[in-house]
């Protein structure tokens, strides 16, 4: 049904000048599901990110996300399409002179009229979610380890409430336990909130912890999408290496 398609992608290309990042890429992203974008290094994962969210203009093709094309959407619907969905950047992209709260309260200033005692409230719920202590909220990102920092950008992703989450290497370098416990955090969220997730790594742990399917990116395009059996049995060698290398078999118990 296509109202199960959260996010459509048809014969996307992108190019930075004349070097083409993604060509006759299609992706279809179903309602309620994590799916996990991997791929080789610099082959274009957050970028693809970029390009759903706008950030990113492509060249030939089209991105639908919740039915809409963005592009052809004016300021303020296009503002309101952008309220249905939290990013959590890979370098978590606080603003390093904002307290944890303040951070959380960013998108909440710019899309609502959420008065200011309301607004402290919801984001110290935000920041309870992301499974940080209340006493975090006046903190500066300085004074965070590196793992309360992802919880704090989870925080502010999930500020609005959105339906749809992009998270850009959540887990990358965290310690084992740490990773472990953000991949427990996003699944949970994910089953509480009814969240759809579309989630960058390379963490083969994380894919197998959070992911429902999984689409390698490779190419240019998307290789292949499915389930980690269903990958495993795809002829690829970089798919072959990743999941049934040493530490893709390590990760999924074969
Ligand atoms: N602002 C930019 N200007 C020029 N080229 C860019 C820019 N951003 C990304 N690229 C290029 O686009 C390609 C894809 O980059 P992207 O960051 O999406 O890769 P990735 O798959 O997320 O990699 P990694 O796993 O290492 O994070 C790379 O060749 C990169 O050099």
């Amino acid at each position: 049904m296509t109202d199960d398609i959260i996010i459509r992608i048809r014969d996307l290309k992108t190019a930075y000048g004349t070097h083409v990042v993604h060509e006759h890429l299609d992706l279809d992203i179903r309602r309620g599901e994590i799916i996990g974008v991997i791929g080789p290094s610099g082959c274009g994962k957050s970028v693809l990110l970029r390009a759903i969210t706008g950030l990113k203009e492509f060249a030939e093709g089209s991105i639908e996300v919740f039915g809409e094309r963005l592009e052809t959407l004016d300021e303020a619907e296009r503002a309101d399409v952008e309220q249905r969905w939290g990013v959590m950047f890979q370098d978590g992209a606080l603003f390093s002179n904002l307290t944890v709260r303040e951070n959380v309260e960013v998108p909440m200033k710019e899309h609502t009229q959420i008065a200011p005692e309301l607004r402290h409230q919801l984001a110290d719920m935000k920041i309870r979610m992301a499974g940080l202590s209340a006493d975090a909220s006046p903190k500066f990102p300085s004074d965070l380890s590196g793992g309360m920092r992802k919880r704090a950008a989870l925080a502010r992703a999930l500020s609005l409430d959105p339906e749809l989450l992009f998270l850009d290497e959540p887990t990358a370098g965290l310690d084992p336990i740490t990773a472990e416990k953000f991949d427990a955090l996003i699944r949970s969220l994910q089953k509480a909130l009814g969240l759809t997730v579309f989630l960058v790594t390379h963490d083969v742990d994380t894919l197998h912890a959070t992911c429902d399917r999984i689409a390698v990116l490779g190419e240019k395009h998307v290789l292949a999408v499915g389930t980690i059996e269903e990958l495993r049995a795809f002829d690829h060698p970089w798919v072959q290496e990743y999941f049934c290398g040493p530490r893709g078999r390590a990760a999924t118990g074969h």
